[in-house]
């Protein structure tokens, strides 16, 4: 296979379909090998994986001519770099990705993490809440809750499937119920629930400050727990806190009480 010919821009170089090299390492080694160029007069080339496209040409000795494209772009070189970065730091933090691992003691307490930001738990006990509650606000609430995880779920499903970029080549897949596009990994699902779950209590609890604080950690050590396990790189689970902090913004745009969605309302309140 040609170099780089079908390489995702954010595959690990050693994962399956992600050419060959050590993991975390020839990302790097590629943008180093390059420079960068200014934009292209010749025909337009995209994705990261393209510009070797222009290397392989550059080994068969052909010459180009003056503004023709000779490599990537500083931007494509510097994401990159970034994924380089990004694919070594993940791998050195994931110190419970196994058993054998220099944390791997810890790995059950942080399975445990795994599940308590998982989306059936959350699903379930929402659900369990909704048939339980007795109040109008407090099924307002939870229904609202529930909306926002099934978004979740859909918006984390679509990002997935369009950016498909493998785990990590360390993770062990022995994650707790998972959907078919959960062989990739960006974003995080559970950094995304993680974030969008604690502004939602923040915003909908009365609670006391030191509870306040305790949800906040708990979504910042999910989010960290998934790099320790080897489930995602630091990339993934950035993005994912964004994505979450940022639907949670859309599921305040659109909340559903008995004035925006009386149907709704209706049949639960029967
Ligand atoms: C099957 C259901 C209802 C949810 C899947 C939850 C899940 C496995 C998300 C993946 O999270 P990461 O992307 O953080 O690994």
């Amino acid at each position: 296979m040609r170099a780089g010919a079908h390489m995702h821009p954010l595959q690990p170089a050693g994962a399956p379909g992600g050419g060959s090299g050590a993991p975390g390492h020839s990302l790097g080694r590629r943008g180093r090998g390059h420079g960068c160029s200014g934009p292209s007069l010749a025909k337009p080339v995209s994705g990261l994986g393209a510009g070797t496209g222009g290397e392989g040409r550059a080994r068969r000795g052909a010459v180009h001519p003056p503004g023709e494209f000779r490599g990537p772009s500083c931007a494509a070189v510097a994401l990159r770099s970034l994924l380089a970065a990004d694919l070594r730091f993940s791998r050195q933090l994931g110190v419970c990705a196994g058993e054998r691992s220099a944390w791997g003691s810890a790995r059950p307490l942080l399975r445990l993490l795994e599940v308590s930001g998982h989306g059936v738990p959350w699903l379930a006990g929402t659900l369990y809440g909704l048939g339980r509650s007795e109040s109008p606000a407090g099924r307002e609430v939870l229904l609202n809750l529930l909306f926002a995880l099934l978004l979740d779920l859909v918006l984390v499903a679509v990002v997935k499937g369009l950016v498909r970029r493998r785990r990590p080549t360390h993770n062990k897949m022995d994650m707790f119920v998972t959907i078919s596009v959960d062989k990739y990994s960006f974003p995080s699902g559970h950094a995304t629930r993680a974030a969008m779950v604690c502004r939602f209590v923040l915003h909908h609890l009365v609670l006391a400050i030191p509870l306040r604080v305790l949800v906040v950690l708990w979504a910042i050590i999910v989010g960290i727990s998934r790099v320790m396990l080897g489930r995602h790189n630091v990339t993934d689970v950035a993005f994912g806190f964004i994505m979450g902090y940022m639907q949670y913004n859309v599921v305040k745009y659109f909340w559903l009480s008995p004035l925006s969605a009386p149907a709704l309302f209706a049949v639960w309140n029967q």
